[in-house]
């Protein structure tokens, strides 16, 4: 399911009307029949909808739905919320349409009128506004906002919530918070984006007749590419052929987090793990982690000090993980970079070291993979938090085309960006998974994910989906959010295959 902004869906729009021949009004009365046909599905007769018609197009798609559910014997109070002369084009076409059928429509005439039909229906339809939503909201809009807000009617929005951009790095200052939104073709990047995302409510998408977009920006990654895309492990596999991988960090004081990433690297589908790490940390693991081999690193302090002499012709490594952020780590970063040709996930303390001096990247032979949550992300970047997460989409995709490098920007909405800035969204997970260590069992995952029979960007989005999906299986069952641990997202992926018939 592609993903788009509100330009990347006028341009659809014109290319449907201008390039095939689409007529809009046609478009328009597939849009509010959809709708309509949605809403119907929570409807009983006896239900009074009260339809919110605004000046654009998005209320050219209210003048549908009311006709459709009037036709259909429902009763339904359309208001519109500006004075008739300002209706133009295909939304006057469908307000004619409504009338010349022997319906009628009210005119809004203030706050404590609106208020009255807010109480006596018992379903809102928000057709307000659209994608076309710009600055600051004007009356009447701003009054009817506060209006349907406070009103304990169950609110349905059309397309968008009224007042939420389509685009990320926008401000909301008033918007609907709707129960239910119905989002016209393909869902706006507002759906997936901390800030705008709770306005929306539950929401699904319903068909229009629009073509796809001629180039692949940006889409949601779900089940359904999980299940097409995972490589199947058929009879004749041997270990060799299933990836020979290398996790390199650990320090003394921290031995766990190497520990959770190689157990998830072998749980993940590994055929070889090996740990490249301090004397210390293999001690502390070398009798819970049998599968796994070991190499000793130099240490100094217990954290490590070189990396010379490590053979680095593996399949797949991820670095950084516990590895500490003393001065060394910065070289011991670098000189995998340099020499490793094959993939490298890059989380955690790499990531501190690699904030140094991100030309590393530039010239690698093999791809880089980046981990980071927010904070890790701001920082290479070189901008806060919040600046990052008011456009996390941009951001990530100018830094993955710049440096030529994939990008896992992990959240409650994960953006998986390649060095191209093609981008896939995941949504699983659950707050259980905001501990220590559930970031170092990703790691695992990803590393396993990508030495299998499938491409970077898919081993990626697998990844992820899997790890958050693994979470809300073990939480529907045997844990809740608060107990869950990294360890047992490792154990609980055996669920998750057989669930999934992986
Ligand atoms: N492919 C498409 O693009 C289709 C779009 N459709 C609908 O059309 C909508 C887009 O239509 P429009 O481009 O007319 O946009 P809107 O319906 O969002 O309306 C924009 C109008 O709202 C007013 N407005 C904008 N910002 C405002 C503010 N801050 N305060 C007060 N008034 C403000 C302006 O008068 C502006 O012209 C979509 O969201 C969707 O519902 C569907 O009808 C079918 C196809
Ligand atoms: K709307």
């Amino acid at each position: 399911m592609y993903i788009v902004t509100a330009k990347e869906m006028y341009d659809l729009d014109r290319y449907a009307m201008d390039e095939i021949g689409l007529d809009g009004r046609l478009l328009m009365e597939n849009a509010g029949r959809a709708v309509a046909d949605q809403i119907e599905s929570e409807l009983s007769l006896s239900d009074g909808i009260l339809v919110l018609i605004g000046k654009g197009n998005n209320g050219g798609d209210g003048f549908v739905i009311a006709r459709t559910l009037l036709q259909r014997g429902y009763d339904v109070t359309a208001v519109q919320m500006v004075p008739s002369s300002k209706i133009e084009g295909d939304a006057a076409y469908h307000r004619k349409l409504l009338l010349s059928m022997g319906y009628s429509f009210v005119q809004y005439d203030g706050q404590e009128s609106l208020e009255k039909l807010c109480d006596q229906n018992s379903i809102i339809v928000d057709a307000m506004l659209g994608i076309g939503v710009k600055g600051e909201i004007r009356s009447p809009y701003r009054e009817a906002i506060q209006t349907v807000n406070a009103s304990p009617t169950h609110t349905i929005s059309v397309d968008l919530p009224s007042g939420v951009p389509a685009d990320e790095g926008v401000e909301v200052n008033q918007a609907v918070k709707a129960d239910r939104t119905v989002v016209i073709q393909y869902p706006k990047l507002s759906a997936y984006f901390q800030y705008t995302a709770t306005f929306y409510g539950e929401w699904k998408t319903v068909d229009i007749g629009l073509p796809a977009p001629s180039q692949h920006k940006r889409s949601f990654y779900g089940k359904a590419q999980v299940q097409s895309t995972f490589p199947t492990r058929n009879s004749f596999s041997h270990k060799g052929k299933h990836g020979k991988g290398l996790v390199i960090g650990g320090a003394s004081t921290m031995p766990g987090s190497v520990g959770l990433t190689s157990r998830a690297a072998l749980r993940g589908g590994a055929g070889l793990l090996t740990l490249a790490t301090v004397p210390s940390v293999i001690q502390a693991l070398a009798s819970s982690t049998l599968e796994a081999t070991y190499i000793s690193l130099q240490d100094l302090n217990g954290y490590i000090l070189d990396v010379k002499g490590l053979d680095l012709s593996y399949d797949g490594i991820a670095i950084g993980m516990g590895m500490g952020r003393h001065e060394e780590a910065v070289q011991v970063l670098q000189k995998v970079l340099q020499k490793a040709s094959c993939p490298v996930v890059i989380d955690a303390d790499g990531l501190y070291a690699l904030e140094k001096d991100t030309s590393i990247l530039d010239d690698r032979d093999g791809p880089s993979i980046l981990t980071p949550h927010p904070g890790e992300m701001a920082h290479l970047l070189g901008v806060s938090i919040p600046e990052l997460l008011s456009k996390p989409f941009a951001y990530t995709r100018s830094f993955a085309e710049k440096h030529h490098v994939f990008i896992v920007l992990k959240g409650a909405f994960t953006i998986i960006t390649n060095p191209e800035g093609e981008q896939w969204v995941t949504d699983t997970g659950n707050p259980g998974l905001a501990k220590g260590g559930s970031g170092d069992a990703l790691s695992g995952i990803l590393l396993a994910y990508i030495m299998q029979d499938q491409t970077i960007g898919d081993a990626l989005c697998n990844g992820t989906w899997i790890h958050g999906y693994t979470a809300e299986l073990l939480t529907a069952e045997r844990h809740s959010e608060h107990d869950l641990l990294a360890n047992d997202i490792i154990e609980g992926l055996a669920q998750t295959y057989r669930t999934l018939s992986l």
